[in-house]
């Protein structure tokens, strides 16, 4: 009797992930960029990407993307090398790109630098898709770091798992629900190295703090607390879609956008929908999409302002006041919300 096992090693399980998340249809014939920095995550993905693109017969031709951020001189630019050799091994072309003048101050300049490179040379060589290797520890953390410094619903949902790069590309993140643990146990299976990125290590950046110090003690405390988090997350993201649904709904039935203003009906108790209307988790949700919508500053916004506005729209009573980024509320009595921002405080966003 035969009791092999479907997927024998660690290698085939990390192909299976990837299919289930990604289906081979929609990328194998398509220019697809892999964002690579030579860590054990984006070379695991480079190699399941490459072994299933085969086995599949893939057409669409695969470039390997590098961004060196020179942050650590020789070491950065073994890392560019060890990433074109990885790349010239597995038969494709790599484009790396070395950063020039002072290094980015902190983490979210270092990125946007990387997602700039991405998005201009999948322009160049016109591929629909970057992907990179995030993983389930990256989602942890996201919501660990969302939690403390203070979110809403979006942000328990994690890291989501495409977002739009720039137009025509997409970023995608098919590893999110891989375990890092995974990804190493099938490289070392076929003895394939990778780079080890000594910042990582250290614990100078909130992120790498979270990575290297908080949730190695948190799960020495409570093991397999992080898998915990990742099956809860999954859970909110699923709750979310239903929250999406519901603002949408609450948007389309009150709100009227204009550039640089929104106005809001202030609905009496015999409306169909003040159910939700008094529903505050939906009105900050439709609140968060609609600030973005206008390219308004968000971050500035804290919990209290999100309360204050959904506690306006709950009454017909005459208010006006600033909220952070310029924005100014108000309302006659018994009239709608309005709020504007005016248009010579253009917002970053908009001046690009
Ligand atoms: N220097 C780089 N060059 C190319 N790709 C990179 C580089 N650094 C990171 N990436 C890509 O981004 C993925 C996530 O890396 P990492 O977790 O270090 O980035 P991050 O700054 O946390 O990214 P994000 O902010 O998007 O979560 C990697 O698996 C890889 O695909």
């Amino acid at each position: 009797m035969g009791t092999e096992k479907p997927y024998r090693n660690a290698m085939q399980r990390l192909e299976r992930a990837l299919v289930n998340s990604w289906a081979p249809s929609e990328w194998t014939a398509v220019p697809l960029l892999v964002a690579v920095s030579g860590g054990a995550d984006s070379v695991a993905l480079l190699i399941a990407l490459t072994n299933v693109h085969r086995k599949q017969s893939g057409k669409g031709p695969l470039t390997v993307a590098h961004y060196n951020h020179a942050l650590r001189s020789e070491a950065s630019d073994q890392d560019a090398l060890f990433v074109q050799r990885l790349a010239n091994k597995l038969g494709w072309p790599c484009v790396s790109t070395k950063g020039s003048g002072p290094p980015a101050a902190d983490e979210a300049s270092l990125r946007n630098l990387r997602y700039d490179f991405l998005a201009s040379l999948a322009h160049q060589i016109g591929a629909r898709f970057v992907v990179t290797g995030h993983t389930q520890e990256d989602n942890v953390e996201t919501v660990l770091h969302h939690l403390f410094r203070g979110t809403g619903p979006a942000g328990l949902g994690g890291v989501p798992r495409t977002r739009d790069l720039a137009e025509d590309v997409l970023l995608i993140r098919p590893l999110l629900n891989v375990p890092k643990s995974n990804l190493r146990e099938a490289l070392t299976e076929i003895g394939q190295e990778w780079r080890e990125d000594a910042t990582n290590q250290e614990s100078i950046w909130k992120r790498n703090w979270l990575r290297n110090q908080l949730l190695p003690q948190i799960e020495t405390e409570y093991p397999g607390a992080s898998d915990r988090i990742a099956a809860l997350i999954d859970q909110q993201q699923t709750l979310l879609l239903g929250l999406e649904q519901r603002a949408c709904q609450w948007t389309d039935a009150y709100i009227t956008a204009q550039q640089n203003a929104i106005v809001i009906q202030r609905p009496g108790d015999d409306d169909r929908f003040s159910s939700m209307h008094d529903h505050q988790a939906i009105r900050i949700h439709a609140l968060r999409g609609l600030w973005d919508q206008q390219g308004w500053q968000r971050q500035a916004m804290a919990r209290q302002h999100w309360e204050r506005l959904s506690e306006v729209l709950g009454h017909q009573a005459a208010e006006t006041f600033d909220l952070p980024g310029g924005v100014r509320a108000s309302a006659r009595e018994g009239g709608p919300l309005e709020l504007q921002r005016p248009t010579n405080l253009a917002s970053p966003s908009r001046q690009e």
